[in-house]
């Protein structure tokens, strides 16, 4: 029986995977997991997709649990500030977008807008964000979304099975160090086998398989399939087996990252339950609110900005709390592997592929290699077909969010800078110009975007397109000649249930600090 699984890395991405597997497997298979106590692991990674509660859920683990242990949050949205000029905002909500008579509200927005603000006249929880409100009652009911907890028929699929069923009303901010410090404690209860310990060699047989990995002390660890979660080095799968590296640079030119953890008193400052994403000369600042600091960066092409100015920029907006926090400055790799997973070697995390975090799409690409792995696990006759749907699926997940973020900067109005400028004439992802070109007659649908899973919904695309303002959207001429009445009516319930929501939900803070 294949069953012995040798994990090198134990950052986000290698605890996950060590505990899942468990989870999934139990006694039936041999985990060992090593991490080098040298090397340390990229140390941010807090803002995720709402998919993740199904991992958790996976592992039987409830937000009472885990949610405390990693000082998490609710995150609501991502909310874009100043990308199409200074002074404006606006949310990419979890929240499913409504439609009327078989046309998305937004589209309805498009013909007659009630004010010049698509996200809170089509959607709920822009208000609620806005007003630092919890999505949860302090009982712990959830918000009245048209979703049901638990709901029976939702149970053991996977998140491209659920995409488009259901749209969970929030997803998560943690600190990313602390998840894997608990999903340690989880896996090695529950058998895995945990070594510190540096790997030295990547040994490989005479087909170029890998034999085994040898360590500094342990000497050497054999086992029938590696998983490569060495972070950016990409240790096996890149530098042993040689596997080409696809960058995505030509498309996505921010490269580098300077990051700031900054204690705050969260009582006093509130928490505004979402990612916050503010444009800035070349690149973006990430605000995430945690329980007890918020984790800030800059995210910047060095093309552009110099690491020392952008940590100088980053320490002006964020002001005086900055003052005595030692700045992390980080390169990115941005693409992916050609293939992550070639012969018995799987890369999952940092070393499989990265783009920049302005839709928070690390942790997810992970959470979805892991569920693929899961479901294409070899047997000893290795069969081709399992590697290849494998490959496919994180091939189109990665090239999927890479067209989705590249529209951020296509569709940004700003232009003041010549990193904006440069945005709007830089090349594009092979099909997406001829999208575009289709979204601004037509509103994207399931048929008009990448045409595999890859996270987002069509209207993630909407939200990008009608919050960014650079790009003249038309509605659909049959609305010229439909009844305005439910559309308006629609509109009005949205405005009632933002007032109810707005006298009956507490303050986020409030929440957690309940749970604490
Ligand atoms: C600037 C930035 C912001 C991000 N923000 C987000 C976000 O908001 N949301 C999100 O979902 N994701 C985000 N990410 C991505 C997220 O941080 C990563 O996906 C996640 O932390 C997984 O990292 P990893 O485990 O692959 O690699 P790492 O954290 O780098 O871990 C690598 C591991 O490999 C080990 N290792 C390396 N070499 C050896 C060796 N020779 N022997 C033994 N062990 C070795 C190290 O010790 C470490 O344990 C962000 C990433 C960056 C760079
Ligand atoms: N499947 C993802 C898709 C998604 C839907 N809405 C949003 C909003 C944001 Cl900010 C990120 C991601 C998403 C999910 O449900 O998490």
């Amino acid at each position: 029986m294949l069953n012995r699984l040798v994990i090198v890395g134990g950052g986000t991405a290698g605890w996950m995977t060590a505990s899942y597997f468990k989870a999934a497997f139990g006694d039936r298979i041999d985990i060992t997991l090593v991490e080098s106590g040298n090397v340390g692991t990229v140390g941010v990674g807090e803002a995720t997709f709402s998919d993740i509660r199904h991992f958790f859920e996976f592992l039987g683990l409830k937000e009472k649990d885990w949610m405390p242990a990693c000082n998490a949050t609710y995150k609501l949205a991502v909310r874009f500030e100043n990308w199409r000029e200074k002074g404006h905002s606006f949310y990419h909500p979890f929240e499913q977008m409504r439609s009327v008579n078989g046309f998305p509200l937004t589209d309805w927005w498009l013909h007659k807008g009630p004010t010049d603000q698509f996200d809170r006249d089509c959607f709920v929880m822009p208000s609620v964000i806005d007003a630092g409100l919890s999505p949860r009652h302090l009982d712990g009911t959830l918000i009245d979304q048209p979703f049901v907890e638990g709901a029976d028929e939702m149970q053991g699929l996977t998140m491209s099975e659920h995409q488009g069923k259901t749209q969970f009303p929030y997803a998560y901010q943690f600190e990313a160090a602390l998840l894997a410090k608990y999903l340690t404690t989880y896996a090695v209860e529950r058998g895995v086998t945990h070594i510190t310990d540096d790997v030295e060699k990547v040994n490989l047989d005479e087909r170029g398989w890998i034999s085994g990995v040898t360590t500094a002390q342990h000497g050497d660890i054999e086992g029938d399939l590696f998983v490569d979660c060495t972070g950016f080095r990409a240790l096996l799968l890149n530098k042993a087996l040689e596997v080409p590296f696809i960058s995505y640079s030509d498309t996505l030119p921010n490269d580098s990252a300077v990051a700031l953890q900054v204690p705050q008193d969260m009582k006093a400052r509130g928490i505004l339950p979402c990612t916050t994403a503010t444009a800035q000369d070349a690149g973006w600042i990430w605000t995430i609110p945690l329980m007890g600091r918020i984790g800030t960066g800059y995210v910047y092409a060095k093309d552009y900005l110099s690491p020392e100015e952008a940590e100088r920029t980053l320490r002006e907006f964020v002001g005086p709390a900055a003052a005595d926090v030692e700045a992390n400055h980080i390169r990115m790799r941005i693409g992916r592997s050609e293939n992550s997973w070639v012969n018995n070697c799987v890369a999952i995390g940092l070393s499989s592929g990265f783009v920049e975090p302005l839709e928070s799409t690390g942790i997810f690409f992970i959470h979805h290699a892991i569920e693929q792995l899961a479901k294409n696990f070899p047997d000893e006759s290795w069969s081709p077909v399992h590697r290849q749907l494998y490959n496919d699926s994180i091939a189109h997940v990665m090239d999927g969010v890479r067209e989705f973020l590249v529209l951020h900067y296509v569709a940004a109005k700003r232009n003041d800078t010549q990193y904006w400028r440069d945005a709007k004439t830089r090349r594009i992802p092979d099909g997406l110009a001829e999208r575009i070109e289709m979204w601004k007659t037509q509103l994207p649908d399931t048929e008009t975007v990448f045409p595999y899973y890859h996270g987002l919904p069509p209207y993630s695309y909407m939200c990008i397109l009608l919050g960014m303002g650079g790009i003249e959207l038309k509605p659909s001429p049959a609305l010229a000649l439909s009844d305005p009445g439910p559309a308006e009516r629609e509109f009005a319930a949205i405005r009632d249930k933002t007032r109810r929501l707005a006298e009956t939900l507490p303050r986020a803070y409030d929440y957690f600090a309940a749970q604490h």
